[in-house]
């Protein structure tokens, strides 16, 4: 199995000496292997924003290692990691993120448009995808045309249409109803299942969670425990409440 992630003691510290500084990772570690679903949890300000940031290369770690596919992306110079980023990651942001004055068609196809792929290509993967995730009857209809749930099955097939080393999702059911939740939850677990989708998503919803194989708790910029789903997701849960307990958190976090 090819390990798709993996993070080596990486720090973040926002702001510059002298000034007021915050330590936001201090030293996390982990590996994720090809088709795994993996769910990252902690508090409020606990780290989790900035961990997916630094892995998506949307931010830069202060210090530590990440490669992803086997690239190490620490190194990489700003155009190069934009390159990376729109051929080998995925995103699914809580906010669906689609452009509203395209159609989903336009939207899903984005990415491989961007790539220079053939329209006639880009034609049958927009398809399959949008086949994956149920919505390849409403190609040509525009995001405001459609519902949150729909959106965010859009922007999931985006996510997935270049095929992607690893799919990041950030609170990707944060703005759903829980009918929508629970149908979008469904599908990337399908994903995972049946196309060995390898999914690492951030969030502070353990109903959503509990979808995840395995849940890393990550607490003050540190990985605190690691928790496997071993057996049915209803006691998966009820274990990922009891660390949220346990971090006497669950009250507070947002
Ligand atoms: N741009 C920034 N500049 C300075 N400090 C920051 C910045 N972004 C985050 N922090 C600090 O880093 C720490 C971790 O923040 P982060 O947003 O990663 O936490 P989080 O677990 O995602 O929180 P939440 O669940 O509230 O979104 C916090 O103390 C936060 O105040």
């Amino acid at each position: 199995m090819q390990t798709v992630l993996e993070v080596k003691d990486v720090q973040k510290i926002y702001g510059t000496k002298g000034e007021s500084q915050s330590h936001a990772l201090k030293g996390v570690s982990l590996n994720i292997e090809e088709g795994e679903f993996v769910g990252i949890m902690g508090p409020s300000g606990s780290g989790k924003t900035t961990l997916l940031n630094v892995i998506s290369t949307l931010d830069r770690p202060s210090g530590g290692l990440i490669h992803i596919a086997g690239t190490n992306i620490t190194k990489m110079k700003q155009n190069q990691l934009a390159d990376f980023r729109s051929q080998r990651l995925g995103f699914i942001f809580q906010d669906f993120n689609l452009l509203e004055n395209l159609s989903l068609y336009e939207n899903i196809a984005l990415p491989l448009s961007l790539q220079g792929v053939s329209s006639q290509v880009i034609g049958q993967k927009v398809k399959k995808v949008a086949e994956t995730v149920g919505i390849a009857d409403l190609l040509q209809k525009y995001p405001v045309q459609v519902s949150g749930g729909q959106k965010q099955r859009a922007a999931a097939a985006r996510a997935l249409v270049h095929e992607p080393a690893i799919l990041l999702a950030d609170e990707p059911t944060g703005a759903l109803d829980s009918k929508n939740a629970k149908s979008l939850l469904e599908t990337m677990s399908d994903l995972n299942q049946n196309q060995n989708v390898s999914i690492l998503m951030v969030t502070h919803d353990a109903f959503s969670a509990s979808y995840c194989k395995r849940i890393l708790f990550i607490q003050d910029g540190r990985l605190y425990k690691e928790i496997h789903r071993t057996e049915d997701r209803q006691t998966f849960f009820k274990q990922i409440l009891d660390v949220l307990a346990e971090l006497g958190a669950s009250h507070d976090l947002d």
